[in-house]
């Protein structure tokens, strides 16, 4: 059976990962968060003194950007992929409020998209892969045989988040992650660089009111008419 390329794009906390992931378990195909890559880059910048005080030194970045290797090792207890910078698994440090609150403005350097894409363009060259972010139905894989872009209302989205941190048992306030929300999304929708955009002949789902399973048959749907159409 011929494997396809499956791009899930759209707006923050939504629930693109949850589906993509679960997707591509089901149906063998790898699953990259490339929404992590960029996390990583970020928690990379801090760690390194180079986002300081709402400023990003972008001379220093670009001088590092080839010293940051990120990857992704399956974790055999969640079963889903966790991320590593440079060998060391960050995947809770990556999901922190200080990373998601200074993750868009290091998304919209060109060198850093430039350097993500093409590793993304890498991962995805077999075909086989489920990757979501907001530029892969657009930018990284134009050509993919399935895309999705995902919305609901912020409100909604910012309340799934906020049940995550505190599941994690992390301190969280709804308000901070809704504005957070809002503010990635305006950063996102409007950079000059491969800006948060529905690609024309991606599939819209708004899913406020559809549960995780819900989410999850859709998808599984829309994969079968596409593989039957392909194969
Ligand atoms: N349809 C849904 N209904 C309720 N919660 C959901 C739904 N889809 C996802 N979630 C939850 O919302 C949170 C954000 O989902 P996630 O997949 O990380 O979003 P994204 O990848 O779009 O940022 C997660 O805790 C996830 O379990
Ligand atoms: N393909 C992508 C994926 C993420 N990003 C950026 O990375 C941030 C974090 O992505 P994410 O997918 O982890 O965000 P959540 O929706 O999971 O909170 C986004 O808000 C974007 O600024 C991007 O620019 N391009």
């Amino acid at each position: 059976m011929k494997k396809i390329t499956i791009a899930i794009d759209g707006f923050s906390s939504c629930g693109k990962s949850t589906m993509a992931k679960d997707l591509a378990r089901e149906i063998g195909y790898i699953y990259i968060d490339s929404g992590a890559m960029y996390r990583a880059v970020t928690l990379y910048s801090i760690e390194n003194g180079i986002f300081q005080n709402d400023r990003i030194d972008t001379e220093k970045l670009k001088n590092l950007i080839k010293d940051i290797h990120i990857s992704f090792r399956l974790n055999p207890e969640t079963g889903r992929p966790d991320t590593y910078l440079n060998g060391v698994n960050v995947e809770n440090k990556i999901r922190t409020m200080e990373v998601s609150s200074c993750v868009s403005p290091i998304a919209t350097l060109d060198f850093v998209r430039e350097a993500m894409v093409a590793q993304q363009q890498e991962m995805g060259k077999a075909k086989g892969i489920v990757m979501d972010g907001r530029d892969i139905g657009t930018t990284v894989f134009p050509n993919a045989e399935l895309k999705i872009f995902v919305t609901a209302t912020p409100e909604i989205r910012a309340q799934r988040r906020y049940d995550e941190l505190k599941a994690k048992g992390e301190e969280a306030s709804f308000d901070e992650i809704l504005e957070n929300v809002k503010q990635r999304d305006y950063i996102d929708q409007n950079r000059e660089v491969s800006p948060l955009r529905k690609a024309s002949d991606a599939l819209l789902l708004d899913n406020s009111d559809l549960t995780i399973s819900q989410q999850k048959e859709w998808l599984a749907e829309q994969f079968e008419r596409v593989i039957k159409e392909k194969n």
